[in-house]
């Protein structure tokens, strides 16, 4: 609200129409007329402003909204049980397969696993029967539809489409049907093309998004802001983790629509199987990016789980960026590949850096452990095992 204080310091109407009907040529009354328009507009617009800014937690996270609703703000969070029954969404997936080794490895044995064919999640009737059935106390969303620069870039509606759905279907099911606790997943292309770096948390929904992923981009704000949404409204303790550039086990190394990482992998390993002279490298080689294997995340997930109980969504990054041309150097090495990398630079860059500032995690106890190359010589391990030696 305006303060009276505030208010007395104005001049009056006839002092402003006095002094400033000569200098703007109308009449006295017509300079009046105008002022009092401003003034009650102008103070109408600061109250219903104020009004709004008092009860929302983007402008005063600290406003008795936000102090009486406490899932809309950080609470204390606490354990997941060990026997309680937790649905990993896409369970198949890089990320949802990752989840599901490091849940074992702690001892989580009550897991519901669903493949895309036994439940399409883009189906809000099945997703409502499977949750009213199932009754999951824990959900971690790592179903979505996922794929690199070109594949976002070629299928801008199912990027949005698809997403949209299973998000919304998947989070408003599962707060209907009484789940404890949501995780989701969203990913660094989130940020503005030309955020800060490294990228706080804060700099969401700050300036334009990188054109060849917007509508995945959109897709995933939605979900952030779903799960605030709820829990601002239902006091539902729905969390966000925003991971960077994945790679590992059971990552999609399709020649077109996968990442960069396992595109490189496979293309080294092919032209190294058949003595090809040159690969071919996508765009100028100049972009940054931040990679971190997957099971590095899948910890960051259990974490957040166990600890995490926040309205804002929170980076999960490594903290190490390379260039696209370091990346195919690194990659080249560690298959064995001795010939040259040629650049197509008619195949888009994208953003040119998307660095995550890790420190909120960080600050809340969680760092990663794998390096890239590390990680880079068991993925390859993998492949040759789980991919290669599977097709022969
Ligand atoms: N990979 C990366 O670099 C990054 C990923 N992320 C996020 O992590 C999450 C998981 O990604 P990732 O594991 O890489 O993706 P994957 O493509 O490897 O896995 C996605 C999983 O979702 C399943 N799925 C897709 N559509 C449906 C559907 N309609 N119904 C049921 N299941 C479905 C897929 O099943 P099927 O294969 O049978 O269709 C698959 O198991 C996503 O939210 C993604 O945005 C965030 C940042 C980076
Ligand atoms: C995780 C994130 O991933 C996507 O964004 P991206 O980081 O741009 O993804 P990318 O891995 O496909 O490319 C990284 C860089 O690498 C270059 N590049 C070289 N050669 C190949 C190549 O052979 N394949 C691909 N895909 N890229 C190549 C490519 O030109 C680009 O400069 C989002 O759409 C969205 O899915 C998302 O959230």
């Amino acid at each position: 609200m305006l303060s009276s204080k505030n208010k007395k310091k104005w001049p009056t109407p006839t002092q402003i129409a006095g002094g400033y009907s000569d200098l703007l040529h109308l009449t006295f009354a017509e300079v009046y007329k105008l002022y009092l328009q401003i003034y009650v507009s102008c103070s109408l617009t600061s109250k219903k402003l104020l009004s709004y800014k008092s009860k929302s937690p983007f402008f005063n996270p600290s406003s008795s909204l936000v102090q009486t609703s406490t899932m809309a703000d950080t609470t204390a969070s606490s354990e997941m049980e060990k026997s309680a029954k937790i649905f990993v969404a896409g369970h198949r997936g890089l990320v949802g397969s990752a989840i599901v080794r490091k849940l074992q490895d702690q001892g989580f044995k009550n897991l519901v696993l669903r493949t895309h064919s036994e439940l399409d999640l883009t189906s809000q009737s099945d997703v409502e029967s499977f949750f009213a059935t199932e009754k999951p106390v824990y959900v971690i969303l790592a179903a979505a539809k996922v794929g690199g620069i070109h594949a976002n870039n070629t299928y801008p509606a199912d990027f949005i489409g698809v997403n949209l759905q299973i998000q919304t279907n998947v989070i408003h099911s599962a707060y209907t049907h009484g789940v404890k606790k949501l995780l989701f997943l969203g990913s660094s292309c989130i940020y503005p093309k030309f955020a800060p770096q490294p990228i706080p948390e804060s700099a969401l929904l700050t300036g334009p998004l990188e054109p060849t992923n917007e509508w995945y981009a959109i897709a995933k704000i939605a979900g952030i802001k779903m799960c605030q949404a709820y829990r601002i409204q239902h006091q539902w303790d729905a969390i966000s983790g925003m991971p960077t550039n994945l790679y590992g086990p059971n990552d999609n190394f399709h020649p077109e629509n996968s990442h960069v990482l396992p595109a490189l992998m496979r293309r080294f390993h092919e032209a190294k199987a058949n003595n090809a002279d040159e690969v071919v490298v996508w765009g100028s080689g100049s972009p940054l990016r931040e990679f971190l294997h997957v099971d590095d995340l899948a910890d960051a997930c259990v974490f957040l789980m166990d600890r995490y109980s926040g309205f804002e969504h929170v980076n999960v990054g490594s903290g190490v960026e390379v260039t696209i041309k370091e990346l195919a150097e690194l990659v080249k090495e560690v298959v064995g590949f001795k010939g040259k990398l040629v650049w197509d630079c008619s195949k888009p860059d994208g953003t040119p850096r998307k660095l995550m500032d890790n420190s909120k995690l960080a600050s809340l106890g969680w760092t990663p452990k794998i390096t890239l190359k590390d990680g880079l010589s068991q993925t390859y391990e993998w492949y040759l095992e789980n991919v290669v030696q599977k097709k022969q």
